[in-house]
């Protein structure tokens, strides 16, 4: 599969500070990249410079091919983004769009209604002023499609919404990829929200790429535990070795064991629990979520 965005040990540095910091990333046609990393990461210097915006102080960035500034430059038509531009107040979706579709050169006013009606914005005509945040964020991403582009850069976009927006632009995405072919780069600060469309992931802290991972693999890692609440916890867990050959136990406190270990058969370990004369008073499967997976790799929550 074509590489659209090959990146090796990128750097950018304000004074002494390094933003983006030796990052590689591979990003291959069809892909939708989920940049994740909280905020002040790194992620919008890192998409500035993919777009342009700004320059690296080293490192490579190719773009679908490009071998130098100059390729990648012209290659740079075949990318739409939204990275926070802003709209005319006072101009309606409509108004709006057009005034970007011109700036970009791209032709046919039905280019307009093309985007408008994928974005759900078509019949709407009050001025952008009043719209919702989620109204907005589609307006950003109806202007990132102007002329159907390979590729679409998207910072941020559900951002601040609420769950019926963020469904909202994740559809929008799906149906870029699917029905346009379109890759997508698109940051979050959010695993679990990119997590529903994301194919790949780039996770970035203190402008380290620390892990870029596909959705298959992250999901293996992403393991599940199981609680078990009784009324003995010692015998509990001498049984489950005897009995079960299960070692990974964690006993957190007077009635609470960990187990992590892939097991199925719940009602198989409570019936025996029981017949042994343990009391169990809960006994379930904990998934652990990708935001726990996240808080481990960066090394937890607040990491500053
Ligand atoms: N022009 C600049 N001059 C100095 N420092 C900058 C500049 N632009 C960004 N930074 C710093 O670089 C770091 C990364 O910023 P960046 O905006 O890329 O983060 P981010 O991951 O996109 O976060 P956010 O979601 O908050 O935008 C931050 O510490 C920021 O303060």
């Amino acid at each position: 599969m074509e590489n659209i965005i090959k990146i090796n040990g990128l750097t950018k540095k304000f004074g002494n500070f390094e933003a983006v910091s030796n990052v590689n990333i591979e990003v291959k046609e069809k892909d939708i990249y989920g940049l994740i990393g909280k905020n002040g990461a790194g992620k919008t210097t890192l998409l500035r410079m993919i777009m342009g915006l700004s320059s690296p102080t080293s490192g490579n960035i190719s773009l679908f091919g490009g071998k130098n500034e100059k390729e990648n430059a012209i290659n740079r038509k075949k990318i739409g983004f939204y990275i926070g531009q802003s709209f005319f107040p006072y101009l309606n979706a409509k108004e709006n769009i057009e005034y970007h579709r011109r700036m970009k050169g791209v032709k046919g006013r039905k280019e307009t209604r093309r985007v408008l009606e994928i974005v759900g914005l078509k019949n709407v005509n009050k001025p952008f002023k009043s719209f919702s945040m989620g109204m907005k964020q589609r307006l950003g991403l109806a202007a990132a499609m102007l002329g159907n582009p390979e590729l679409i850069v998207l910072d941020e976009p559900i951002n601040g919404l609420d769950p019926q927006g963020i469904v909202d632009i994740r559809n929008i995405i799906n149906i870029l990829n699917e029905e346009y072919n379109t890759t997508i780069i698109v940051s979050s600060h959010i695993l679990s929200e990119l997590d529903l469309v994301a194919s790949k992931f780039g996770i970035i802290d203190h402008g380290k790429l620390l892990e870029e991972i596909s959705f298959e693999e992250l999901h293996k890692k992403t393991t599940s535990a199981i609680i078990i609440k009784v009324d003995n916890v010692e015998k509990t867990r001498n049984i489950l070795n005897d009995k079960f050959n299960i070692e990974n136990i964690n006993i957190t406190n007077h009635s609470t064991l960990i187990v992590n270990d892939n097991i199925d058969h719940l009602n198989i370990i409570n019936k025996t629990m029981v017949e042994n004369n343990i009391d169990v008073f809960e006994i379930y499967k904990r998934e652990s979520s990708l935001e726990d997976y996240y808080f481990d790799l960066i090394g937890g929550k607040n990491n500053d």
